[in-house]
């Protein structure tokens, strides 16, 4: 079998490796063998072979050749990924905060498709490309989640979580992964509608009375309190009390989880020396977590008072009253239930990934419906159309007639992504779609925002326009060109709760408000938050006394 010496063009002839080549091997045959060896993740079609003065187009000829081959990728050198030269220190950080969505913007601008900092001693890389976004994604020989000391995750990690703080590949991600998503599939999620619709009908209270004084409210404060009202009840079975009355305080539960977010990302933002202070804001983030843990704890053993009967996983799925219900009744095939700490752990994982960001979903739902004209009136009148009315029980069914509605919250989630910067790691040396070089333990962050608005996939990105998504180039994008929830094994395993929960508030706050901005000038976020929301945003919700016709052309969508 002849031995030949590969090297990458752009590398050193000195860094070639021998390969054994069978001579019956065809040219793919051979690019998946050069891609094994050199790790490159996409070996379909970019992968050449040449020397000083040759491209070689079948494996014969480079069987002939005397000289070491040299591997090009779409026809060129591989590279190291570019990124802005950074102070000493503090690296980009100045560069980057405090609009970290602009200041990212204007990287990809001038970088490309990917691009790499330093901020504070941890070097990360971000991507607004599909393509990448799909490999960092897809849980492979190549990437994972492993929260290592680059990771944006890195100083709330938790192991025992099992999910989205601890790393894939471990016993309590496996365990967790096993009975969490039964609980959070589609059948699962339909028999909470009526619960997420008192929910949002118990909050009218307050908005009514705001109405009444005239007042304006803040949506992100307000929208906080509904979504973690939502999912105090459906997730740890706790009635949180907040629309009680106007000012009701957030539960301490919420408080906690919010602000150990905040110093989750205002830590890891100053690097590694900061979160191993003994004090300040470290020391009060460790506190913070034993506080949520009790409070958790007790809400277990409420619930467990009184017995419970043990069930299969899917039919405690679809029988209980709520996550804690469910994770202490819910037993798997071989009579095992979710450890106690494990639970405890996911579910307050699962509460705060769950309130955070469907309150800034809503957020920039509300954002959307009074800084777009004519769409709150197309949702209303879609409404009016399907015979939607106050008393109207909002299903699942229901919802999926609503395909106007569908368009808004896609288009809300495409430009307004409240985006948890999730991050995967490299698992290998590789080399990346376009030649790309990038070394093991390397974190590369899907940055969502910039993805769901790249003008190489979006046409006109920063237009709001809902029926985009019935053009044929929406329909035929790229699968990871739209990716709210991540994509791959890590992605959100609370999807369907979240788009159910918003499919059922948003209608029946239209159908009873007309809501109207408030806020002069432009909408800020608040840079240091793990995720992007609307802080200053405050509208007045009018009730409303009148509503449209059904409209003449109105043709029924089929029930689903
Ligand atoms: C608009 C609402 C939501 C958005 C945009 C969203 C987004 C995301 C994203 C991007 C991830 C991946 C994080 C990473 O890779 O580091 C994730 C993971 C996760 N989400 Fe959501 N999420 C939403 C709602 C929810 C809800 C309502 C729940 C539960 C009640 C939930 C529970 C989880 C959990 C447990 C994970 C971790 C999964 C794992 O580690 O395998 N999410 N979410």
């Amino acid at each position: 079998m002849p031995a030949k010496l590969f090297h990458f063009a752009g590398e050193p002839v000195a860094t070639a490796r021998e390969i054994d080549l069978d001579a019956t091997l065809d040219h793919d045959a051979l690019r998946n063998l050069i891609a094994a060896h050199f790790a490159i993740v996409d070996p379909n079609g970019s992968i050449g072979f040449q020397s000083e003065d040759f491209i070689f187009t079948n494996v014969s000829e480079i069987i002939a050749s005397d000289a070491p081959i040299t591997i090009t990728i779409d026809g060129k050198p591989v590279k190291e990924i570019p990124g802005p030269n950074g102070l000493p220190i503090v690296g980009n950080f100045f560069e980057i905060y405090p609009d970290h969505l602009g200041n990212h913007q204007r990287l990809f601008e001038q970088y490309g498709p990917i691009f790499k900092t330093t901020s504070m001693g941890r070097t990360t890389y971000h991507t607004n490309d599909p393509e990448l976004s799909a490999v960092i994604f897809s849980e492979s020989d190549f990437f994972t989640k492993k929260i290592n000391g680059s990771h944006p995750l890195h100083a709330i990690k938790n192991t025992e979580a099992g999910v989205f703080l601890g790393d894939t590949d471990t016993p309590e991600w496996r365990t967790a992964h096993k009975f969490l998503p039964p609980a959070f599939g589609p059948k699962a999620v339909r028999h909470y509608a009526p619960v997420m619709q008192q929910t949002v009908e118990h909050a009218f209270k307050v908005f009514d009375a705001f109405d009444e004084q005239g007042e304006a409210w803040n949506v992100y404060q307000y929208m906080l309190k509904l979504g973690s009202q939502a999912v105090g009840k459906l997730v740890l079975g706790i009635d949180f009390q907040h629309f009680s009355s106007i000012n009701a305080p957030p539960h301490e539960l919420i408080l906690l989880i919010a602000e150990s977010l905040e110093l989750n990302k205002k830590v890891t933002a100053r690097g590694d020396w900061y979160s191993k202070l003994p004090f300040g804001d470290p020391k009060r983030l460790k506190d913070i977590r034993g506080r949520v843990f009790a409070i958790v704890d007790e809400s277990i053993k409420n619930a467990s008072r009184g017995g419970v009967e043990d069930l299969p996983l899917q039919d405690a799925a679809l029988k209980a009253h709520n996550m804690i219900d469910y994770a202490i009744r819910a037993t798997d095939n071989k009579g095992e239930k979710l450890p106690k700490t494990s639970l405890i752990q996911a579910l307050l994982v699962a509460t705060g990934a769950g309130f955070t960001t469907t309150s800034s979903l809503l957020s920039w739902l509300i954002y959307s419906l009074v800084t777009y004209p004519g769409l709150q009136d197309r949702l209303l009148q879609e409404l009016v159309d399907n015979d939607i009315d106050a008393d109207t029980q909002i299903t699942a069914d229901l919802t999926d007639r609503l395909t106007f509605m569908d368009k808004f919250i896609k288009e809300t989630q495409r430009r307004h992504n409240p985006s948890y910067q999730p991050g995967r790691t490299a698992k290998v040396d590789m080399i990346l779609p376009g030649g790309y070089k990038l070394p093991q333990e390397s974190v590369v962050i899907g940055a969502l925002h910039h993805l769901h608005n790249n003008p190489n996939v979006w046409d006109n990105p920063t237009r709001f326009n809902p029926d985009r998504w019935d053009t044929e180039e929406v329909r035929n994008r790229h699968k990871a060109a739209y990716i709210p929830f991540a994509a791959g094994p890590r992605m959100c395993i609370g999807f369907n709760f979240a788009l159910q929960e918003v499919k059922v508030f948003l209608p029946k706050l239209v159908y009873r408000y007309r809501f109207t901005k408030e806020t002069e000038g432009p909408v800020e976020y608040d840079p240091m938050f793990q995720l992007i929301r609307p802080n200053n945003l405050y509208v007045r919700a009018e009730r409303r006394v009148k509503w449209p016709p059904k409209s003449d052309s109105f043709v029924p969508t089929a029930s689903l």
